[in-house]
């Protein structure tokens, strides 16, 4: 775990950049750091891996004084992933995800050989360890950043911005793998961005940073949309957090009605189990617009049970044959039940 411990840092022109912050960031966990620009989240980090030293307070890692420990060996021990991914240029990538095992000691053929590992770990081809930076999208590179970080194995990864410089379409897909690969390795991460859906969707926790490096809240993404600290929180969270938190919400309990339900006029037609369409009486056929499994939130029964031109949402198994529906009214009722729940109200 990573402790801050009253920690602050004015820079040598007088700007305050981070303030008696004090928070723990779980091992085997994602933290996020996530605040508009100019709070302190870079700093912050940076100073993990004495990149940036504290003006004032401790910080530890599984107890022990980063002050008191060499930096070159420190930042060994610390994977460092950057906006851009910071790839040498001049070394192919595969020889960028080596570096680090090699100072370390490993040989080059073996440190080159996990190298090729860990590419194929983050969707990279071997083909692409033969080139070099410039010879890959912005995606790509990102991608060989991760590796690169990982090569070392360290137990902590400290993460600035990783997936900013890409479109949105690649960016989802660097999040899911990201979060896929930490399911596996269960690294300790920090992980600043700016974006608080990127925070949301990503962090185990997520501390919210404003103006002064002034920690505003530090929560689980869940309780951070269920109940902001103070306006500042709920502003920079958003307008639509009261939907955004139903993705945390399970759906596996809502109750379902027989898929036979005449809904608006509307009847589920079923193949071998398998919803096709909504048929209206003069047999006209309507998409269902998708359906949903035990394992999907209520966020995303809401989304459907809107989209219906039924106003219902249907349930299927785990072969797509149809269990029941969901009507608006039920969704809604589950909301209103977790609502009262969370503010401690029972139902
Ligand atoms: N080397 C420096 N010297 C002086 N001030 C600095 C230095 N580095 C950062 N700052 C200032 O410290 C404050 C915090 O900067 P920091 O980069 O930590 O913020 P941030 O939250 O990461 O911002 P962004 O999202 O824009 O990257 C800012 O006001 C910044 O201008």
């Amino acid at each position: 775990m990573i402790e801050f411990d009253q920690v602050s840092k004015r820079y040598a022109d007088g700007t305050l950049a981070v303030g008696d912050l004090s928070m723990t960031a779980p091992s085997g966990a994602i933290t996020v750091f996530v605040g508009p620009s100019g709070c302190g989240k870079t700093t912050s980090l940076r100073m993990i891996n004495r990149m940036v030293e504290p003006t004032s307070g401790t910080i530890r890692i599984d107890g022990e004084d980063v002050t008191a420990q060499d930096p070159a060996l420190l930042r060994r021990r610390i994977g460092y992933v950057i906006q851009h991914a910071g790839l040498f240029p001049h070394r192919t990538v595969l020889d960028n995800v080596a570096t680090v095992p090699v100072l370390e000691g490993v040989s080059r053929a073996e440190a080159r050989r996990r190298a090729g590992e860990l590419l194929e770990r983050v969707g990279l081809t071997a083909a692409m360890g033969k080139r070099y930076p410039a010879q890959l999208s912005g995606g790509q590179q990102q991608r060989v950043g991760v590796a690169r970080a990982l090569a070392a194995d360290p137990p902590v990864m400290l993460m600035d911005e990783p997936f900013s410089a890409v479109d949105p379409v690649v960016r989802e897909s660097l999040q899911q793998e990201f979060l896929r690969l930490q399911g596996e390795l269960g690294k300790t991460i920090v992980m600043v961005t700016h974006d608080i859906d990127e925070a949301i969707k990503l962090g185990d926790h997520v501390a919210v940073f404003a103006e002064g490096g002034r920690l505003a809240q530090f929560a689980t993404p869940e309780d951070l949309l269920a109940a902001p600290a103070d306006e500042f929180v709920a502003g920079f969270v958003g307008r639509d957090r009261g939907y955004r938190g139903l993705s945390f919400a399970s759906a596996a309990d809502l109750p379902l009605e027989p898929t036979t339900t005449e809904i608006e006029g509307l009847v589920l037609v079923l193949d071998d189990g398998r919803p096709v369409g909504w048929q209206d009486a003069a047999g006209r056929r309507l998409p269902t617009e998708g359906t949903f499994g035990s394992a999907d939130s209520l966020r995303a029964v809401a989304d459907l049970a809107i989209l219906s031109p039924a106003g219902a949402a249907v349930r299927v198994d785990a072969e797509g044959r149809a269990e029941g529906v969901v009507r608006q009214a039920v969704v809604a009722e589950a909301v209103r039940r977790r609502q009262l729940d969370r503010l401690g109200g029972g139902a």
